[in-house]
């Protein structure tokens, strides 16, 4: 992609206004900025440094700590902030709202917006959530990059009733900056990535620490020879704390679900391992093996 290119279509939105411009929202910023979707883009931010950071990178317009402000002339206000922090963010949100704005977010998790943040929407306003499935172990302004959202998925979860126009302005926001966009449930989608996302971060947490409680000597060797599988764990386990606790405590349900089966056939491996039940391990090893070709397959049809 030319940093140069020019955009194809006018531009979708007038202000869009962001609320935390983190790796996700900077992203935003940039791609809605870089594909012409919105005139123009404004962040707010609770840490003055972000906002600095944002202006002095070229990402956004103005950068505010004050959500007011951020508000003022915006048709589009999108969350992205950790999940954790939209209740208090709404609150603040619902007297500031006019009618005909659009909100949206980028939460993990999507149940817990339309109950922490529906209630503060007033009529006339439109509540769309989203998803966008893309991401990296990375955090802050500094991280973001115009082209995160390119080929990859964006969930939305526009909930009964939404406005039809609200939601097709949303779905053709993620479209314009290259994702390819599912209309899902809320509640659909958080058992979905409680076994797609949410699981595989809670293994690579488990798995780094219990390496890091090994003995000294072990440890040592451990990241000494870690070219290996335990290397893509770490990366995924650096992921950004706040971000993860937020994920973890607003799919609770979903992820203990999917934990328990997972416990379950975690312990039917373990009995193959201690009976020597090769056969059954092959067998197991192999279907898994499948599913990895079929992905891959389907990606490249
Ligand atoms: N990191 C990833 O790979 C992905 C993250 N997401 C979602 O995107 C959202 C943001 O995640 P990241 O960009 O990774 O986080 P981040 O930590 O990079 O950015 C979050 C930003 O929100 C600001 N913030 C925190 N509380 C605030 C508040 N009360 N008011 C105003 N600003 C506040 C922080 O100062 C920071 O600038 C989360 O909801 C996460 O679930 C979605 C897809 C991928
Ligand atoms: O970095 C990775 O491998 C990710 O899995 C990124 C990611 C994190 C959270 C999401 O909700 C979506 C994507």
């Amino acid at each position: 992609m030319s940093e140069t290119a020019a955009p194809l279509a006018a531009p979708l939105f007038d202000r869009v206004a962001i609320v935390g411009v983190g790796l996700i929202g900077s992203s935003l910023a940039r791609a809605l900025t870089h594909y012409g979707v919105a005139r123009q883009v404004v962040c707010a931010d609770r840490s003055p440094e972000h906002c600095a950071k944002a202006v002095e990178l070229g990402i956004v317009e103005r950068a505010t700590t004050d959500l007011a402000e951020a508000l003022e002339g915006a048709d589009v206000v999108v969350l992205a902030t950790p999940v954790g922090a939209f209740a208090e963010v709404g609150e603040q949100l619902g007297p500031l709202l006019r009618p005909g704005m659009i909100v949206t977010d980028v939460g993990s998790v999507k149940q817990a917006v339309l109950r922490d943040v529906g209630p503060h929407i007033p009529d006339g306003v439109h509540l769309i959530p989203g998803h966008p499935v893309a991401g990296t172990e990375h955090s802050g302004p500094e991280a973001g990059f115009a082209t995160l959202f390119q080929g990859r998925w964006c969930i939305v979860t526009p909930p009964p009733g939404a406005n039809e126009g609200a939601v097709d302005k949303v779905v053709t926001m993620w479209r314009r900056i290259g994702s390819t966009v599912e209309l899902m449930d809320a509640n659909h989608h958080d058992r979905v990535l409680a076994i797609t996302s949410h699981l595989p971060h809670l293994i690579a947490y488990t798995i780094v620490g219990t390496a890091s409680d090994l003995e000294d000597d072990t440890k040592s060797e451990v990241i000494k020879f870690s070219a290996g599988g335990f290397r893509d764990f770490t990366r995924i386990a650096a992921s950004d704390p706040v971000m993860w606790r937020d994920v973890f405590l607003n799919n609770r349900e979903a992820v203990l679900e999917i934990l328990q089966r997972f416990t379950e056939d975690l312990t039917a491996l373990q009995r193959a391992i201690r009976w020597g039940e090769g056969e059954q391990l092959q067998d197991h090893f192999t279907k898994t093996r499948a599913i990895r070709r079929g992905i891959i397959d389907a990606k490249q049809a």
